[in-house]
């Protein structure tokens, strides 16, 4: 197995397969959990809209993968300027549709006009309405841009709580880069917490994941690089590493053969 291969492998487990699109529909969610059953194992979770937690649950169920594939959700999603009763929610709306984790978007508007307080108390306030869930603060790095909001953004968010930090939404113009994903891995390393990283935004090849990872490996150790601590947001990953390691695919399992 080639160095690609083994990034690729490895990027699959670890992936959070999604599909936060307008035009969204039953059918498309469930086309997206045959694709997670993939001859190689599955991706770590799917991360969707809450209309279709239930959809996702039982069509995992149906493949028997109910054990395996997590389920997320978004909220304050895309935009992150719903507010903290929105926010809260979206995140109890989540929670109650059987979500076992939740993407929050830090208001990093907010931040952007120097104002600390409002990421701190929206995130503190997801945590205490998402329970044991996990919690993934999603930073919009590619909008806070400068690397000294990126670190304060990280850091707000690991002292409310964030079970994992995640750069962006895939919605904005940057979403992940290297650059900000090894910011916010030095301010999760420095909090001395267990908290996690997502890259989200962009990441579409073999290549593109073992950037991430080499990256990830050299700042925090290979044994830090499981589904508890490291995930790939990404809708486009998947037929890529599968082809990278050798699996051809019925040319596409699209929402039109459900
Ligand atoms: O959280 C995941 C992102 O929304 C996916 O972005 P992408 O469509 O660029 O892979």
């Amino acid at each position: 197995m080639t160095e690609l291969q083994h990034a690729a492998r490895q990027a699959l487990a670890l992936m959070d397969l999604t599909s936060l699109n307008d035009d969204d529909s039953d059918a498309a969610i469930v086309a997206l959990c045959h694709q997670a059953n993939t001859p190689l194992g599955t991706p770590a979770a799917l991360c969707l809209y809450a209309p279709f937690i239930a959809t996702a649950h039982r069509e995992l169920a149906a493949l028997g993968l109910a054990d395996s594939v997590r389920i997320a959700s978004v909220a304050n999603f895309p935009d992150g300027a719903s507010g903290i009763e929105r926010a809260v929610r979206d995140t109890r709306n989540a929670v109650i549709r059987g979500a076992d984790e939740i993407d929050v978007v830090f208001p990093y508007r907010a931040l952007l006009s120097s104002d600390e307080t409002a990421g701190r108390a929206l995130v503190e306030a997801c945590r205490e309405a998402c329970g044991e869930r996990t919690l993934k603060v999603i930073l919009e790095t590619g909008e806070l841009k400068e690397p000294a909001l990126i670190r304060r953004a990280s850091e707000l968010a690991i002292a409310a709580g964030a079970d994992f930090l995640k750069t962006s939404t895939g919605k904005v113009a940057v979403n992940a880069t290297l650059e900000a994903t090894e910011i916010m891995l030095v301010a999760i390393r420095d909090s001395g917490r267990d908290v996690g990283f997502k890259a989200a935004g962009g990441v579409r090849s073999a290549e593109d994941a073992k950037a991430y990872l080499d990256l990830a490996a050299r700042l925090m150790g290979d044994a830090w690089l499981t589904p508890a601590h490291f995930r790939f947001g990404a809708s486009s990953l998947l037929d890529n590493l599968l082809t990278t390691l050798g699996v051809e695919r019925d040319a596409g399992v699209s929402a039109g053969d459900y």
